[in-house]
């Protein structure tokens, strides 16, 4: 970049978004280019200020390069409205040169959200805080398999114009073009894993099943983490990649802070918007796959008819009905669960559609959504405080939304489980399983084995 535009984008950070500051993007086609060569790119520059997004059907990549701008809120009852208020108005006075509209192009936060900004901070996610959004300096968009370039400034100086963004984007096409610009990717090689105390999560298990039976209290989500060492300093673009290659069916999510970064493969959506069409995702009751064909499908249909796991789902689809009510019209849910299988597990699975209206913000409607019974559980607020005492651990931004808005309104945020935290020759795996009055422990506890499947697969573990 210009040492012009350089100098602003760092001043910015140091301020923050101060209200003066404008913002201008370009965006503009590009050639074929590999998405995660772009993440990859000149990596000792943009290094903790990535981050990486797949949608679950393939049909949009976004990937970002450094920060044009970062929202922040850490107020535990404000975080969804602070991040919609600055984000609409940076939207307002922008210059945007975007002639292509589609959606997840032009000026896009991505960033994510703490599962429960009332729980106990552990060191590991103090740098993210209780939600953090990027606006990229540089960003690849691959929609429908086109493929856009943005360039994102958020400047106080009237010299920099969108004449200025396009001769930048012209350099950095050609700085990209050139061999050899994208670091290797190196393996991981794993030194240990650890449970993290199962014998105190069986008991909590066995605390809560008893909550369920004798209160109001219907659905609970425990979860817990796995402690990783490797002999190396693993590579977020590593794990990305087997992550792309063994989920293909799933969101790949990858956001960095510092020299933390968070990232997963979940196959739960918890809200999109493209135009006014909406699309929700109802996940929740769990079996495991078989390697011979039919076995597979009879563990399918024991799960379909599974009164236990039909009731934790259930639980989902109404409350994801009333949260969107307000915001749609023609709200659309099937009668009866589906089958969605990822290599590793299925689980029932009911998606929501409908139109959404003049009140649907994403921001907004993923506060009201989040969680969902299917990571906090029922109701809401008794299932968090029982968490917050019996699970002895930060989620952090475990089992938060974690993905996108544009400018024009778009987006997608996933959940973000079947995650972790990597923090150079360490990992934070995490998983979870909702509990009912008749779960029975030790099969809760070998559910959460695995949906850690896709991190230790990814990671180079062995199975538990
Ligand atoms: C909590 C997790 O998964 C959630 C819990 C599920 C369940 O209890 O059956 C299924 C899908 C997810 O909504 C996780 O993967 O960590």
């Amino acid at each position: 970049m210009t040492k012009l535009l350089t100098q602003k984008s760092r001043d910015i950070l140091q301020n923050k978004l101060n209200g003066k500051n404008k913002l201008l993007s370009y965006t503009f086609p590009i050639d074929f280019y590999d998405p995660l060569d772009f993440f990859n790119y000149q990596s000792s520059t943009f290094k903790g200020n990535r981050f990486f997004w797949k949608s679950s059907d393939g049909l949009l990549w976004t990937v970002g390069l450094g920060i044009a701008a970062s929202i922040s809120a850490d107020d535990a009852d404000k975080r969804f409205q602070i991040t919609n208020n600055q984000w609409n108005r940076l939207i307002k006075e922008a210059e945007i040169d975007n002639p292509s509209g589609v959606p997840g192009t032009g000026p896009l936060l991505f960033g994510g959200f703490s599962f429960d900004p009332y729980s106990n901070n552990e060191m590991e996610w103090e740098n993210y805080g209780h939600s953090i959004l990027y606006l990229p300096s540089y960003m690849l968009t691959v929609a429908e398999n086109q493929y856009y370039l943005t360039i994102n400034v958020v400047s106080e100086d009237d010299r920099i114009n969108i004449d200025t963004l396009r001769t930048e984007g012209n350099q950095f096409v050609k700085q990209l073009r050139k061999k050899n610009n994208s670091s290797s990717v190196i393996p991981i090689k794993i030194k240990s894993s650890e449970e993290v105390a199962p014998n105190k999560w069986l008991r909590s298990v066995e605390e809560i099943v008893h909550v369920l039976k004798t209160t109001d209290v219907k659905k609970v989500v425990l979860a817990r983490k796995l402690l990783l060492e490797f002999e190396n300093n693993a590579q977020p673009s590593y794990v990305i990649e087997q992550l792309i290659e063994q989920q293909p069916t799933s969101f790949i999510f990858a956001l960095e802070v510092g020299d933390y970064c968070f990232l997963g493969a979940s196959p739960e959506r918890l809200i999109k918007k493209t135009g006014n069409h909406v699309l929700s995702t109802c996940l929740a009751g769990s079996i495991g796959r078989n390697h011979d064909e039919q076995e597979d499908q009879k563990l399918g249909e024991t799960l379909l008819k599974d009164h236990k796991n039909r009731f934790e789902h259930e639980l989902v689809v109404s409350m994801v009905e009333d949260a969107l009510k307000p915001y749609c019209a023609e709200i659309n849910i099937p009668n009866e669960p589906i089958l969605m299988k990822t290599p590793d597990i299925q689980h029932l699975y009911t998606p929501v559609t409908g139109k959404a209206n003049n009140d649907f913000s994403i921001l907004n409607v993923v506060e009201k959504l989040h969680p969902t019974p299917a990571l906090g559980g029922v109701p809401t607020n008794a299932a968090l405080e029982i968490i917050r005492e019996k699970e002895n651990m930060d989620r952090g931004f475990y089992a938060g939304p974690i993905g996108w808005t544009d400018y024009q309104g778009n987006g997608e945020f996933a959940v973000g489980i079947r995650s972790g935290l990597l923090n150079g020759k360490k990992a934070f795996l995490y998983a979870g399983c909702g509990l009912v009055s008749d779960s029975v422990a030790e099969d809760e506890l070998k559910e959460t084995r695995i949906k850690f499947q896709p991190m230790l697969k990814a990671t180079g573990g062995e199975s538990l």
